[in-house]
């Protein structure tokens, strides 16, 4: 792969968590949506990805990209999701495939599919030996307007992959939380993706040849609903982190220490 590797939402918290494992395993060209507190280690620009010149500017000599900017929050209006979400994800694979980038990974979310948790199934499906699975074949089944903005993306990448032929890979990260699980969330807990196994996920992202992909990012959780076989096999996706492996009385102690 063609470095540098353009970041969006470095800033953020996926973007902490990506730097933070392989800040010096490639060259990064970061994409900040307001001026650092602190230099950054890396080239970097401040823009919005809504801005068709900025984002340009910034895919210049780019290998690939890993588009994590846009509104996270599962509670977002439509109009920010439109705009910050499905309006910059389109402007960034529009001057992408204008800048001839071979490879893009897409954050999508949990949420692009969160429909799927009908009261019927939970909170069974959150738990350690039920065997419901999703395996990223699904349909997209959003509960909100995030998740619609998420499937969204995960569709231009579709379009964008057999337009122009660049390779995507679509990441429904579950729920990146440092250093411990989401304590007396079971949702939380099953879909938790660690800061090193967010790292691993994005590496394996950036190193694997495919076409066109979609993948669950969570780490081996042994409760879990979202299946790990594709990441596995596509992208060689090996995490090594479990949420079951966490006491949370015991962090929970630690933390209030
Ligand atoms: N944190 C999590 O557990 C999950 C995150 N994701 C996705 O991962 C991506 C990153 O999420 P987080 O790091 O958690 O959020 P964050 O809010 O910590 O980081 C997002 C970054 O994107 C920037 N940004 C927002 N709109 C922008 C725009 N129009 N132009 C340029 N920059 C813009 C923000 O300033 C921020 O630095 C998001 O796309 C989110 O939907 C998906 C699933 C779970
Ligand atoms: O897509 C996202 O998902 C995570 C987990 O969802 P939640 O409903 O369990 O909070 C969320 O924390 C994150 O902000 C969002 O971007």
């Amino acid at each position: 792969m063609d470095e540098p590797v353009l970041l969006t939402g470095a800033g953020g918290r996926v973007g902490q968590a990506v730097l933070e494992g392989l800040a010096d395993e490639y060259e990064w060209q970061l994409l900040l949506h307001s001026p650092p507190d602190e230099e950054p280690d890396h080239e970097y620009r401040i823009g919005d990805v809504t801005d068709e010149e900025i984002v340009a500017e910034a895919m210049d000599g780019v290998g690939a990209v890993i588009h994590l900017a846009g509104d996270p929050r599962p509670s977002a209006p439509w109009p920010s999701v439109l705009s910050n979400n499905i309006d910059g994800t389109e402007k960034m694979y529009e001057a992408a495939v204008e800048a001839g980038v071979e490879k893009f990974v897409f954050a999508s979310s949990n949420h692009a599919v969160g429909a799927y948790e009908t009261d019927e199934r939970t909170p069974e499906m959150y738990r350690e030996g039920d065997d419901y699975r999703l395996d990223g074949t699904e349909f997209p089944r959003p509960g909100n307007h995030y998740g619609v903005s998420k499937a969204a993306g995960e569709v231009l990448g579709r379009y964008y992959h057999d337009e122009h032929g660049i390779s995507v890979c679509n990441v429904r990260i579950g729920n990146l939380t440092r250093g411990h699980p989401p304590i007396d969330y079971e949702r939380g807990q099953a879909m938790w993706l660690s800061y090193p196994d967010c790292a691993r996920i994005h590496r394996c992202a950036l190193e694997a040849d495919y076409d066109f992909e979609i993948v669950y990012g969570i780490s081996d959780n042994d409760r879990k609903y979202y299946s790990l076989e594709r990441a596995k096999e596509a992208l060689g996706y090996d995490p090594q982190d479990n949420s079951a492996e966490w006491d949370a009385d015991e962090h929970v102690a630690d933390y209030e220490r």
